[in-house]
């Protein structure tokens, strides 16, 4: 449903060059990823801070700053993924969880902006309301914090908001961009079977995460990424034991860094060193 073929993204950057001078330079900030995203997966995408995650969100979405210099092809439903189609499917098809909560409207209750993300997305205003209602009831929203404005609710709440109008879009394609961050693990674990349930009526989610433990166990496929390059793509079953049925150092070490995963650690080192671990 989507293929992202050698993508590299370019920024541009202002360093010291001679004298007053600033020159302009390029940072290579996605370096040539190439990924199949099946309809009915929870694609995750895992990496640390810095590794171009949000990037490629953004360059799925067409919403790169206009400097930005992309190469590669993005295809969507076996279509090219342009300019004019991203601003046609964007809030309809495509729709974006983003990481950053200024993304919400600080002017808007939040009863009326997921009313209309639903109605962006062509539903009729009063299938609209409900929805938002639906939605905003499933996330644990309460009547205060959907008469609410975006300073008045906590970051937990104000990512919940935002995921609540993706809900409501009904897109073929989530992107969710850090959807769990600053929630306790009962909302995290709503949010995260939510997605899952979205992939399971079909839908495409794309799950972008630094937390490799929470993507795992709802996740199909997962993508390792670092310093803008895609160290490996595995199903999600690979992350097991000791991490043997990946391909490189990196996941591995992902894999194993894991608390639950300490002792396992410890025990094949142990073996690895002929100690005997009885
Ligand atoms: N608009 C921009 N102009 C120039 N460089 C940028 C821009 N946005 C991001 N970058 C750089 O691109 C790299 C990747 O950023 P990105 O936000 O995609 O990382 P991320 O994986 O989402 O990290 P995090 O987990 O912190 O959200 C970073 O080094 C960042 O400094
Ligand atoms: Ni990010």
């Amino acid at each position: 449903m989507l293929t992202i073929d050698h993508l590299t993204l370019q920024l541009p950057y202002y360093a010291h060059g001679h004298a007053s001078w600033w020159k302009r330079r390029w940072a290579t900030c996605l370096d040539d990823l190439t990924l199949q995203i099946s309809a009915g997966e929870v694609h995750a995408v895992v990496g640390a801070s810095g590794a171009g995650k949000s990037l490629l969100a953004y360059a799925i979405m067409g919403l790169l700053p206009p400097a930005a210099r992309l190469s590669g092809q993005l295809n969507y439903q076996e279509k090219p993924l342009d300019a004019v189609r991203q601003r046609q499917l964007r809030g309809r098809e495509l729709a974006l969880i983003p990481q950053s909560l200024s993304a919400l409207d600080p002017l808007v209750r939040t009863h009326r902006q997921v009313t209309w993300a639903a109605q962006r997305a062509g539903q009729p205003s009063t299938g609209a309301r409900h929805a938002a209602q639906r939605a905003l009831d499933h996330y644990q929203l309460d009547t205060q914090a959907q008469q609410a404005y975006a300073h008045e609710l906590s970051g937990g709440m104000a990512r919940r908001v935002l995921t609540a109008m993706a809900h409501v879009s009904q897109a073929q394609l989530v992107i969710a961009d850090e959807p769990t961050v600053g929630l306790d693990p009962h909302q995290r674990q709503r949010v995260l079977d939510a997605l899952r349930g979205l992939a399971d009526q079909g839908k495409t989610v794309i799950l972008i995460t630094h937390d490799l433990r929470h993507a795992l166990p709802v996740a199909d496929r997962v993508t390792i990424m670092r310093d803008g390059k895609q160290v490996e793509t595995a199903l999600a079953c690979a992350f097991q034991d000791d991490g043997t049925s990946l391909n490189h150092g990196y996941s591995q070490a992902l894999w194993l860094a894991l608390p639950d995963n300490a002792f396992t650690t410890a025990t094949i080192s142990k073996d690895k060193q002929g100690v005997s671990v009885a």
